[in-house]
């Protein structure tokens, strides 16, 4: 289980950024979280990564992963934890990658340093997971550079890397929001079926995604959690302006009039 108890995340100035968060991810779980720009979703997940600016830090409250308190923890320890315990899948794949190395290296050594294979194995588990996420032509894969391939095919990477490297539980910051929509549902079915064990923390502005896919689903305000339950139940009795704006906005995208922008 990875639980969040009370945690508060200050910026240098005293401004709360995240106040009193508590919220459960279990195994085999995927959790939503949604709220305006700028609610604290990212900072939310970069608390658990262990990489806060260091114009921000950890308060008060607790992160626990599996009974190990990542609050305290030193980013050399936290470094060590993800990849193996923790996963990330970012907005924008690009990001993740180093553009002046080809795909393969890149996976290789990942593979090689994380999970200690030699190279061989390294590679025949590259291939194995490139072509479980449907990336069959994996040569043409592993021989580009990160500006060869399109968003959608990085993103598939990305999840290929995370299905290697099988963390218990993933953090997925907006994954689908730079994809078209065939990529979108690829990714989702990914996450589905292939990540079905792990404990997922999902953010997302996709009505859809997070009504299929998340068993609860918590609002972010200007920092604090302010409502949860289903994603039906919060679409069908929202309690605040947001959460009315966003289903009254949500119910106008599925009669096809309207195309998700921040709110
Ligand atoms: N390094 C930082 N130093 C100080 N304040 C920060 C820092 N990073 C983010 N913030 C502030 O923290 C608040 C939450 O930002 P955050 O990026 O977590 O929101 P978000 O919900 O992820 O937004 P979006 O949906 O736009 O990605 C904002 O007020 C932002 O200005």
């Amino acid at each position: 289980m990875l639980k969040i108890e009370q945690l508060d995340v200050k910026e240098r100035s005293g401004r709360y950024l995240l106040k009193d968060i508590s919220m459960e991810i279990p195994a085999g779980r995927v959790i939503g979280l949604t709220g305006k720009s700028g609610s604290g979703k990212t900072t939310l997940l970069r608390s658990i990564l262990g990489m806060l600016h260091t114009s921000c830090h950890i308060d008060a409250g607790k992160i626990l992963l599996d009974d190990i308190d990542l609050s305290h923890l030193s980013r050399k320890s936290h470094r060590e934890l993800c990849g193996k315990k923790l996963g990330f899948i970012p907005q924008n794949p690009m990001t993740a990658f180093d553009s002046r190395l080809k795909i393969g290296y890149q996976m290789r050594e990942t593979f090689v340093n994380r999970l200690h294979l030699n190279t061989s194995e390294a590679t025949d588990l590259a291939k194995e997971k490139l072509v479980s996420v449907n990336l069959k032509d994996t040569d043409r894969i592993l021989g580009a550079y990160p500006s060869e391939l399109s968003g959608g095919m990085l993103q598939r990477v990305a999840a290929a890397i995370l299905l290697g490297m099988s963390p218990d539980y993933v953090l997925a910051d907006e994954p689908t929001a730079a994809l078209d929509e065939e990529n979108r549902d690829l990714l989702l079915l990914i996450m589905q079926e292939q990540m079905k064990d792990k404990g997922i923390l999902f953010v997302s502005h996709d009505v859809a995604a997070l009504k299929n896919l998340c068993q609860n689903v918590y609002v972010l305000g200007a920092g604090k959690i302010i409502e949860h339950g289903t994603m039906d139940k919060l679409l069908s009795s929202p309690q605040t302006d947001w959460m009315k704006q966003f289903s009254a906005l949500s119910h106008r995208e599925s009669r096809g009039e309207w195309k998700w922008e921040k709110l």
